[in-house]
C-alpha cells in the first residue's frame, strides 16, 4: 500500500520552513569584491558629503554683496586675485570687488558665497591684471553645492541586508569603505538523485537523459546569493545515497537533493530521512509544480528535497530554500517579490493546487503584463528559460482569462518581499 501524504499550503510549508531560519555571518571584504554580496551592516556616513562647500561650476567665486548693483546697463568690474582648480583651497582673502576664478568641485574661498559662471562673464586684462565685467547680481549661495547637501555625517544611507549595486559601491568609496562588512555566503550542499542521469557533456543514450536540475539549482544558488558545494549525481542505491548524504551534512547547513521524494520504488529519499532521524517538516504542499517537494530538519541542519521534475524543483527551490539563504544574507525581505500584473492570455485550467505558472512578464505602455513563457507542466524544460516570474493561481480556482489582475512572483529582483503568503 503506497504511503498516503495530507498535502498542506504552501502558506504553512513556508511558515514550517521559516520556523528553523538559520543566523548570518558576518566577513569582511575589498570594495572591489562587495559587489553583488549583500550588507551585513547599515552603512552611515562618516563625514558629511561635500565636507566642503564647494564650486559646481566653472566661474568666478565672489561676495554676493558687492553684486548688487550689476545690470545690462552697468557692467561691474571685479579683480581676479587667485585661480583655484579643484584640489586647491584659497590662500588670499577676498576683498570688495574681488574675485577668484574657480573649477568645479574646488573648495569657495573663505568670505566668498556666490559663483558667476564663466560664460556670463568676460575676461579683461588690463595693466597685467586681470579682471573681470559681468552684468548681473548674484544671491547669496547662488551656485554654491554646500557641505552636507548630498549626505550629513551620521546619517543611514544603506540598510544591512541591501544588494550591493554599482550604486552603493560608489557610496561606499565615498565614506572610505576600503573593506566592506558582507554577509558570508552560506555554503549550499547539492546531490542530483537518478540513475538514468548524464552529466551535460554526455552522449545521450536509451532511456537515459542529462542532468539539468544541478546545473540550474547551482545557478539559482548562485542568484540567491549562495555558494554551491556541489557533490555529483547518485545512482538510486540505498546505502551509497544514504552514506553521501550524511557525511555531506557534516560539512554544509543546508543540503539539496533533486529526485527521489515521491513515492516511486526507487525514491529513496524519504527512507534517507527516516533512516537519519530527521524530522520532516512536509513532504506533501498543494502546489503544483512541485507537490512532492520535502523539507527536514536534521541537527539544526536543512534537508531540501526537491522534485526531480525540472519545474517542480525550480519553483521549489524558490519558494522555501531562497527564503533561507537571504535570511542568511541578513534581508528582511527574503520571499520572492510579489506583485499584481495583467494576465495576457487566457490559462483555461482547473487549479486544485495552487499553480505557480512559469511566465514572462513585461511591460505594455504603463501596463505590466505576465504571459506563459511555455508549457505548464512540471517535467517541462524549456518554460523555465524565459520565466522571469511566477504567476499564482490559487488553488480552488478555475479559467482564467486574458485581462485578469493575478499575483505575481517576481525571479530577477533584489527587493524581495516580507512574505508574500
Ligand atoms: N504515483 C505517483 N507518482 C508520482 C506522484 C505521485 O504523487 N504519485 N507525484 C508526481 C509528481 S507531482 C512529481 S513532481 C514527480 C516527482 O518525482 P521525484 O521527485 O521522485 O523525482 P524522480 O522520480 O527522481 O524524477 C522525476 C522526473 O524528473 C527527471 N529528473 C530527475 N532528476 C533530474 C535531473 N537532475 N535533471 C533532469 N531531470 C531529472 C526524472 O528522470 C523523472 O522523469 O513524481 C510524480 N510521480
Ligand atoms: O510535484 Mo509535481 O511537480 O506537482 O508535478
Ligand atoms: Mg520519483
Amino acid at each position: 500500500m503506497v504511503e498516503s501524504r495530507k498535502p498542506i499550503s504552501i502558506a504553512q510549508a513556508v511558515n514550517k520552513v521559516m520556523e528553523y531560519k538559520l543566523a548570518g555571518q558576518v566577513e569582511w571584504v575589498s570594495l572591489e569584491e562587495s559587489q553583488h554580496r549583500f550588507l551585513a551592516q547599515d552603512i552611515t556616513a562618516t563625514h558629511d558629503v561635500p565636507h566642503f562647500n564647494r564650486s559646481p561650476y566653472d566661474g568666478f567665486a565672489l561676495r554676493s554683496k558687492d553684486t548688487i548693483e550689476a545690470s545690462v546697463h552697468g557692467p561691474l568690474k571685479f579683480e581676479v586675485v587667485e585661480e583655484l582648480a579643484a584640489g586647491m583651497v584659497s590662500t588670499v582673502p577676498v576683498q570688495q570687488n574681488q574675485a577668484v576664478r574657480i573649477m568645479t568641485g574646488a573648495q569657495m574661498p573663505a568670505g566668498c558665497d556666490a559663483v558667476i559662471m564663466l560664460e556670463l562673464t568676460k575676461e579683461l586684462d588690463i595693466d597685467g591684471r586681470k579682471y573681470i565685467s559681468f552684468k548681473r547680481s548674484l544671491k547669496e549661495g547662488e551656485n554654491v553645492s554646500f557641505q552636507g547637501e548630498d549626505a550629513r555625517l551620521g546619517d543611514i544611507l544603506v540598510k544591512k541586508g541591501a544588494y550591493i549595486n554599482p550604486g552603493i559601491i560608489g557610496l561606499l568609496a565615498t565614506f572610505g569603505y576600503a573593506e566592506v562588512p558582507v554577509a558570508v555566503k552560506p555554503v549550499i550542499g547539492l546531490f542530483a538523485t537518478g540513475s538514468e542521469l548524464l552529466d551535460a557533456n554526455e552522449p545521450l543514450q536509451p532511456g537515459k537523459i542529462r542532468n539539468s536540475n544541478s546545473p540550474a539549482i547551482s545557478a539559482q544558488i548562485r542568484r540567491a546569493g549562495g555558494e554551491v558545494r556541489y557533490y555529483g549525481k547518485l545512482k538510486d542505491e540505498f546505502e551509497t545515497t544514504y552514506t553521501a548524504i550524511s557525511k555531506a551534512l557534516e560539512e554544509v547547513d543546508l543540503l539539496i537533493t533533486t529526485g527521489g521524494v515521491s513515492v516511486g520504488d526507487f525514491d529513496l529519499l524519504p527512507d534517507v530521512y527516516q533512516k537519519l532521524g530527521a524530522d520532516v517538516l512536509f513532504n506533501k504542499v498543494a502546489m503544483r509544480p512541485g507537490s512532492v517537494t520535502t523539507v527536514a530538519v536534521y541537527q539544526n541542519k536543512f534537508l531540501f528535497g526537491l522534485s526531480g521534475n525540472p519545474s517542480a524543483c525550480y519553483v521549489g527551490f524558490e519558494l522555501f530554500a531562497r527564503p533561507i539563504i537571504r535570511t542568511m544574507l541578513f534581508s528582511e525581505q527574503p520571499h520572492l517579490r510579489k506583485e499584481t500584473a495583467q494576465l495576457a492570455k487566457d490559462v483555461l485550467k482547473p487549479n486544485p493546487f495552487t499553480r505557480l505558472l512559469r511566465t514572462q512578464l513585461y511591460y505594455e505602455s504603463s501596463q505590466l503584463k505576465v504571459t506563459p513563457s511555455g508549457v505548464d507542466k512540471s517535467n517541462i524544460t524549456t518554460s523555465l528559460a524565459g520565466a522571469n516570474s511566477l504567476t499564482v493561481l490559487p488553488g480552488g480556482t478555475r479559467n482564467f482569462r486574458s485581462g485578469d489582475t493575478v499575483d505575481i512572483l517576481l525571479l530577477e529582483d533584489q527587493q524581495g518581499s516580507k512574505c508574500p503568503w
